[in-house]
């Protein structure tokens, strides 16, 4: 699934974009599937505006964002939710998850949600078990840390099948060595799916072999 974004310049932030250089901001750029991809900026440039834009639930821009040729607004509602379930998986700045529903059932939610589900429910003990949370899947989501609930929204999105994988400061709220986990475990799920990912983040960083990078 290719990503095609030209001109596009977010309404609020007309006046700021124009006055900075961006690559991303009104420019023609070409998201190509499987690439991992690193979008880099500081705080309040715009990095959650464009993986709302890019997920499609936000649309206060000027230009175009185009899913393999086709303007994301010529899509259905049918098709966008089909896309969701199995083409674009995101992992949210505010994580997103049920504060009523325990950690295990936010994920295994994703994971029924699938016509056909691609992994067994063993799958979110044994990724729990990676991320260092098995000891927080009974626990409900509203008693969970930011680092519990950031690693619980990781293996959320890893549910499903997915070509792109979009994450918002997805290591935000852990240290280095579970940041390091979670990236390894995200990049081999990529990997197995052939899939690319577009993560934004404030700073510079090596976690993993990003084919591409961009200031926001
Ligand atoms: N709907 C909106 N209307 C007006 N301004 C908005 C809207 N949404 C966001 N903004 C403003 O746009 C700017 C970018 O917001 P955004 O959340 O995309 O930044 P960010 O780069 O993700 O920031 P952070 O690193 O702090 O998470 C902010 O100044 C914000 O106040």
């Amino acid at each position: 699934m290719q990503i095609a974004l030209s001109a596009v310049v977010p309404v609020p932030l007309r006046d700021k974009v124009m006055q900075q250089a961006s690559d991303i901001w009104n420019r023609n750029v070409t998201f190509s599937p499987g690439q991992f991809i690193k979008i880099k900026a500081p705080s309040g440039t715009g990095k959650t505006t464009l993986v709302h834009y890019l997920y499609h639930i936000r649309y206060d821009y000027t230009g175009t964002i185009q899913i393999n040729g086709q303007p994301w607004p010529s899509y259905s509602r049918d098709q966008l939710a089909a896309m969701r379930q199995a083409q674009i998986s995101v992992i949210f700045q505010d994580l997103r998850l049920f504060d009523q529903l325990t950690a295990q059932e936010n994920v295994e939610l994703k994971r029924v949600m699938q016509p056909q589900p691609m992994y067994g429910p063993e799958k979110i003990e044994e990724f729990a078990a990676r991320l260092g949370v098995s000891h927080v899947l009974r626990q409900s989501a509203a008693t969970l840390s930011y680092g519990e609930k950031q690693r619980i929204a990781i293996i959320r999105a890893l549910m499903q099948p997915f070509q792109w994988l979009m994450m918002d400061e997805p290591f935000s709220h852990l240290d280095e060595a579970n940041a390091q986990k979670a990236a390894q475990l995200i990049a081999e799920e990529c990997q197995r799916r052939k899939a690319g990912f577009i993560l934004t983040d404030l700073d510079h960083d090596n976690r993993f072999d990003y084919h591409v990078s961009y200031l926001l």
